[in-house]
């Protein structure tokens, strides 16, 4: 069986006022690929990855899923295949941790009260894999900015998607989780013959969690290449338009 190909082809988008955000961006990830998307604030990350997940649509171009265009594969298949995860996201009042995983499935009713010994054996293993099993019960506006993230990716990791697109997913968490994380995401990409994306600002956890490494410009593609090869060349410096001191803060021993 061939591998599992995302691939995005001329990809344009512009806005109702006719402003472009993204400009002819091509690009093909394989299985296994962990891929961060770098670049300043306000560059097109996040419009990129709405349009990859099938959240908003290109005003021009294609996102093949091997090799069929997202538009013709149907909501349901597309939500099987396709996790996102944005970089902030509502928390409903009356709602805690259990009842917002089981929005995944209706296996587990509103009205539960269970214990953590009760939760179904996937439910439990997920919160333990992001280091939140003793909140199941809490409700949701009461976690922390890190729990609360650590949750949605809980959630994430129980729906089992080929496709994951995790905008920020390490803005909120302490440096014990973000390593976690990183460890997740490698197991994830492996396991499920998986392709992850992620956008991040924190350069240490990309260089940690990622084997490709695309960057964009004023929505331009500016880089797109094996992670090695990105960290090797010292760019830094052009890409967030850095002076040589700052650029040293990140490099030096
Ligand atoms: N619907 C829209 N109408 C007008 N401008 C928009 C729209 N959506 C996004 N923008 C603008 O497009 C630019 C890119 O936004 P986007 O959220 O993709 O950036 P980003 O690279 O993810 O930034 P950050 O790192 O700050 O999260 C921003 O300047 C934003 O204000």
């Amino acid at each position: 069986m061939s591998a599992f190909v995302f691939k995005a082809e001329k990809i344009f988008y512009s806005t109702p006022n006719h402003n472009i955000l993204l400009k002819d961006i091509n690009f093909e990830y394989n299985e296994g690929d962990i891929v961060c998307l770098l670049g300043n604030n306000g560059a097109g990350k996040s419009t990129l990855i709405k349009i990859c997940a099938g959240i908003l649509s290109a005003s021009f171009g294609n996102i093949l899923i091997n090799k069929n265009n997202i538009k013709c594969i149907g909501k349901t298949q597309q939500s099987q295949l396709i996790s996102w995860l944005p970089q902030s996201l509502y928390r409903a009042e009356n709602f805690n941790v259990i009842e917002f995983l089981s929005l995944n499935s209706l296996r587990v009713s509103k009205n539960m009260q269970k214990s953590n010994s009760e939760l179904p054996f996937d439910f439990s293993n997920a919160l333990r894999d992001f280091d939140i099993l003793d909140q199941a019960k809490k409700e949701l506006i009461l976690l922390s900015g890190g729990e609360w993230k650590r949750v949605q990716l809980a959630r994430l990791w129980l729906r089992k998607a080929k496709i994951l697109f995790l905008d920020e997913p390490d803005g909120d968490l302490d440096l014990k989780h973000k390593i976690n994380l990183v460890g997740k995401c490698k197991e994830y990409a492996q396991k499920n013959k998986a392709i992850i994306f992620i956008t991040s600002h924190d350069i240490h956890f990309a260089k940690m969690v990622a084997n490709k490494i695309c960057a964009l410009n004023n929505g331009i593609f500016v880089w797109n290449s094996e992670a090695d090869i990105f960290w090797s060349l010292n760019i830094l410096q052009k890409l967030y338009g850095l002076n040589k001191n700052d650029e040293n803060h990140f490099y030096s021993k």
